[in-house]
C-alpha cells in the first residue's frame, strides 16, 4: 500500500504555504535576515509543535512566519514545498496565503506576491506541478481590513484562483465577511472558506448561504447538522478534509476516532490535505498513509479521495483530463 499512496497521482486541495515552513528553513532565513528566534535549535522549535488547540497553532505560525521578509524568503518557501510535494507523487496544489499578517509585519503585498508568483511559475514549467492560488483574509481581523486588502490586490485580482477564509473560526463566523465575499462575487472571484474545523455547523451552513462558498474547508463538524450533511451531499460540495491536522489540533484525539470514514458514508465528496504541513507532521503522502494505517483504505478509495481532488481543483480542462488520466492508470 505504501509504494502505491506515493506513485498514486495526488492533488491537495487545503495548504497554507506559510504552514510549510520547515524548521530547517525557518533558522536559514532567521540567520540570512539577522532574527532571533525564540528557539535555540531546531530540536526545540520541533518540541514547541505540541498544540492544545487551533489558537495555541496559530500563535507559532504568525511567529514562525516573521522570518519572511524578503521575495526570494517567499520564493524558497514554496519552491522548497514543492520541490518535496512533488517528489512525494504531488501533482497539484491548491495554495492559500495570508497577505494581511505579512502587510502587518510591514512586509508588502508586492513582495508576497511576486516571490508566490515566481515559485508558481517555475514550478508549472519545470516540475510537472501545477498551482493554484487562493488570498486567504484572517476571520480574527476587522472585516473592513479585508476588504481594503481585496482592493489594494487589484493588480493581483488576475493571479488569484479564489479567495479564502481561515485563522480563528471560533467567535467569527462567516457573515462578518458578508460584504467582503459579495466583493469576490462581483469580481467574479471564486470563493471558499474554513468553516466547522473548530466552529459548529451553523458556520458551514452560513458560508454555503450567505458566502456562497465553492468549497468547505475542514468542514468536520457538519455531522453536528442532519440538514447541513444533507445540503453538502445534495449540492456534492466538496470538503478539503485534514486528517493530521485535526489530530495536531485536538479537533479529534486520535485519527482512528476520525469521522473521515462517516463522512464517505454519508456519501459526501471528501478530499484529502495537509493544511500546514510543517507544523502537523507531514504533507499529503504521510496524510494518505496516516488514513491507510488508522481505517484500512484500499487503492480503489484513494482512488476516489484523488478523482475527487481532481474534479475539484483550479486547474485548466486540459490540465484536469490529464490528471484524471494519470490517476485511471495508477
Ligand atoms: N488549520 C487552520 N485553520 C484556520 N486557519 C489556519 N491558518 C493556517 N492553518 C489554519
Ligand atoms: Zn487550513
Amino acid at each position: 500500500m505504501n509504494e502505491f499512496l506515493r506513485q498514486l497521482p495526488k492533488v491537495e486541495l487545503h495548504l497554507h504555504i506559510e504552514g510549510t515552513l520547515e524548521p530547517e528553513l525557518m533558522f536559514a532565513l532567521a540567520a540570512r535576515n539577522g532574527i532571533e528566534l525564540p528557539y535555540a535549535s531546531v530540536d526545540e522549535a520541533k518540541a514547541a509543535y505540541d498544540f492544545k488547540d487551533l489558537q495555541g497553532f496559530l500563535d507559532l505560525y504568525y511567529q514562525g512566519m516573521n522570518v519572511l521578509r524578503n521575495e526570494q524568503d517567499f520564493y524558497d518557501l514554496a519552491m522548497d514545498y514543492f520541490k518535496r510535494a512533488r517528489s512525494e507523487g504531488v501533482m497539484h496544489i491548491d495554495i492559500h496565503f495570508d497577505p494581511q499578517a505579512h502587510l502587518q509585519r510591514g512586509v508588502p503585498l508586492e513582495v508576497v506576491m511576486a516571490g508566490l508568483l515566481r515559485a508558481k511559475e517555475e514550478a508549472e514549467a519545470s516540475l510537472d506541478l501545477t498551482i493554484g492560488m487562493i488570498m486567504a483574509f484572517l476571520r480574527d481581523r476587522p472585516a473592513d481590513e479585508a476588504l481594503h486588502v481585496l482592493e489594494q490586490a487589484s493588480p493581483y485580482w488576475k493571479f488569484l484562483d479564489a479567495i479564502g477564509l481561515d485563522s480563528a473560526e471560533r467567535d467569527h463566523p462567516p457573515v462578518k465577511f458578508q460584504a467582503l465575499f459579495a466583493r469576490a462575487k462581483e469580481l467574479g472571484l471564486v470563493r471558499v472558506a474554513h468553516a466547522g474545523e473548530e466552529g459548529p455547523a451553523e458556520y458551514i451552513a452560513q458560508a454555503l448561504d450567505i458566502l456562497e462558498v465553492q468549497r468547505i474547508d475542514h468542514g468536520v463538524r457538519c455531522l453536528e447538522s442532519d440538514d447541513v450533511v444533507k445540503r453538502l451531499r445534495d449540492q456534492q460540495t466538496v470538503l478539503t478534509v485534514c486528517p493530521l491536522s485535526n489530530v495536531s489540533l485536538k479537533v479529534v484525539e486520535r485519527l482512528s476516532d476520525h469521522a473521515l470514514p462517516q463522512l464517505l458514508a454519508e456519501g459526501l465528496k471528501v478530499t484529502i490535505s495537509s493544511d500546514d504541513p510543517a507544523y502537523f507532521g507531514g504533507g499529503l503522502l504521510e496524510n494518505h498513509l496516516a488514513c491507510a494505517d488508522a481505517f484500512g483504505w484500499d487503492e480503489d478509495t484513494f482512488r476516489m479521495l484523488n478523482r475527487y481532488a481532481i474534479e475539484e481543483a483550479f486547474v485548466s480542462e486540459q490540465r484536469r483530463d490529464e490528471l484524471l488520466k494519470r490517476l485511471a492508470a495508477a
